[in-house]
């Protein structure tokens, strides 16, 4: 670790790591007053409450992290990005999904010369123009129906955000009208499953690929034109089905008219919009078509609030920053491995999902943005479920087990689905959780309760390990009033700018991914191997035998 962190550091062995959250609790009754802010950040979006006072640390410790984000040039770097400099260094590229989502009709943001918000309004000009069209039955397949199933087709960043919002957004849909469909898969079970039950004259497929190289993406969309033209059975339509049925998301024009797609059918982007961060751009198209443009662009404009409370509030009150500078005092001194992200809300099921890509494939790094190796930790591994779900399934590990793992409990205020007492006994489980992991059970309470129930001698002592909580896991909790498009917009620019926040406290590039090529390029190497007759002895024996042991069995 650098001079930056050594204040941290010594705080950290002279007092941080032996921090015990029940005893800050004990001795000052407003820690929640002062470790919490609770931040309106838009009429629409309404407040975001962040409470992290359930976390081992002080004024002290808090103050040494505000003060590692300043001279980290935290404040420097994010307006570097929201002005288009080419912060992206190994892809020499401007890294700008924030102005996909800039809401103020007078933005400029240049890039080479050109003001790139021209193109960001004519492309939403033209999702709101075909999102209408097929959303009222407008636009036709090729026999005349209207649309009734929208499949989108692509990986990673061009799957996973579409997936994770239309999920969040189901109530602001109409599924009855029109469904949202996703494969992404290489595996050809996810196609075939999905289309299975899909009328080929009312579906509309969307080849969502930033690069529209992607071997998955490519050989789905590929196998998903057969499947269609197979069904068309007069040869004289098959133009016009792929011309009714096939759109394209992606950067790169000339591989989709390659593709067949028409380029009026195209819906473009720029390479200044990383995969990970592209719902905001064309490839939220699936979420437009799903939900209506109206709702789409509420989502764009909790985000762009959520950036404007990013770019203005000091750091200290900052939700973004916070979040990260709290997440760098586990990932860098107490050594936690990962973060879980705990949702208590069904609808953002597949928000930790998410931001595996997001914080991942971000913030894995392992070099510093001047190439040298890092030397502190990096991106922790992000994982988590909905709760109530997770409490059933993997939270003994959080409460018991040797790791401390870091959580964020994220809930609404309000329900979108009142039914009985639901909506309460949920957020008495998120409540009690958090209070549980910070206060732990003591030996003696432990004791005490093994007492009542009626245990002495050699079976009490025997059970009374097992039934003590160390306590002191920490937690922050996120409310927010109501699960809606503006407020899930700021929810996702919020985690989004807390993995840039920590980038440039690690000084990392969080924007290249290289780390997944090595394994594609040997994909593709393989690939004809598994075609040929005779054993292969080009690798080591594990990937020779895995691949020999393939070819005996395979009965293809
Ligand atoms: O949108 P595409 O170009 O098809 O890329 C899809 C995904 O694949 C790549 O392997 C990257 O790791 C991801 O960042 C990207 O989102």
């Amino acid at each position: 670790m650098d001079n930056r962190f050594s204040k941290l550091k010594e705080y950290y062995e002279s007092k941080g790591k032996d921090l015990n959250m029940r005893e800050l609790f004990s001795k000052d009754s407003s820690r929640f007053n002062k470790f919490s802010v609770d931040v309106k950040i838009s009429e629409k979006v309404g407040n975001i409450l962040l409470d992290y006072s359930k976390n081992r640390i002080d004024e002290t410790a808090l103050a040494l992290l505000v003060e590692l984000a300043e001279q980290s040039g935290v404040a420097e770097m994010r307006d570097r990005m929201f002005k288009g400099d080419k912060i992206n260094i190994t892809e020499q590229r401007a890294v700008l999904h924030t102005a996909l989502r800039n809401r103020d009709p007078s933005a400029k943001i240049v890039v080479d010369g050109e003001d790139v918000m021209v193109g960001v309004r004519q492309v939403l000009a033209k999702m709101r123009s075909f999102v209408g069209r097929v959303r009222s039955g407008e636009w036709r397949g090729y026999s005349g129906k209207a649309i009734t199933d929208v499949v989108n087709i692509g990986i990673g960043g061009s799957d996973l955000g579409p997936v994770m919002v239309t999920n969040a957004l189901k109530s602001y849909a109409d599924d009855t009208k029109l469904r949202a469909h996703f494969v992404s898969n290489i595996d050809g079970t996810h196609l075939v499953e999905t289309v299975k039950h899909l009328n080929p004259e009312t579906t509309l497929f969307i080849v969502a690929s930033k690069t529209f190289t992607t071997q998955e993406t490519i050989t789905n969309a590929t196998s998903a034109r057969a499947w269609l033209l197979e069904r068309v059975s007069d040869a004289s339509l098959h133009t016009k089905a792929v011309a009714q049925h096939f759109v394209a998301l992606s950067t790169n024009g000339e591989a989709v008219s390659k593709f067949g797609i028409l380029v009026d059918n195209m819906f473009e982007f720029w390479d200044w919009v990383g995969g990970r961060y592209s719902l905001w751009s064309a490839i939220g198209l699936s979420i437009a078509l799903y939900v209506g443009m109206d709702v789409f662009e509420s989502l764009l404009e909790g985000a762009y609030e959520m950036d404007r409370h990013f770019t203005s509030a000091p750091l200290a009150h900052n939700l973004p920053v916070l979040l990260a500078l709290i997440g760098v005092w586990y990932n860098n001194f107490f050594n936690a491995q990962s973060v879980a992200i705990l949702p208590y809300d069904q609808y953002l099921s597949r928000f930790a999902a998410y931001f595996q890509q997001g914080d991942m494939e971000s913030n894995g790094k392992g070099v510093t943005r001047d190439g040298t190796p890092v030397s502190s930790q990096t991106g922790p591994v992000i994982w988590g479920e909905p709760g109530t779900n997770g409490q059933h399934a993997f939270y003994q590990l959080i409460h018991q087990g040797t790791k401390i793992i870091p959580c964020d409990f994220i809930a609404p205020i309000e329900s979108q689905n009142n039914i009985g007492q639901h909506h309460r006994i949920l957020l008495s489980n998120f409540f009690a959780q958090t209070e549980a992991l910070m206060k732990g059970k003591s030996e003696s309470e432990a004791r005490a309760e093994l007492v009542k129930e009626g245990l002495s001698g050699d079976r009490l002592e025997n059970l009374l390990p097992h039934k003590v909580f160390s306590g002191n896991r920490p937690t922050n909790s996120i409310m927010i009033q109501k699960l809606t498009p503006h407020s899930l917009g700021a929810l996702i620019a919020l985690y989004e700018h807390k993995i840039f926040v920590q980038g440039v406290i690690w000084n990392i590039n969080s924007f290249d991914q290289w780390g997944v090529e090595l394994g594609k390029q040997l994909a593709k190497s393989i690939l004809p191997e598994l075609y040929t007759k005779e054993d292969i002895t080009s690798h080591d024996s594990s990937t020779n035998g895995l691949i020999n042991y393939y070819k005996k069995n395979s009965k293809l």
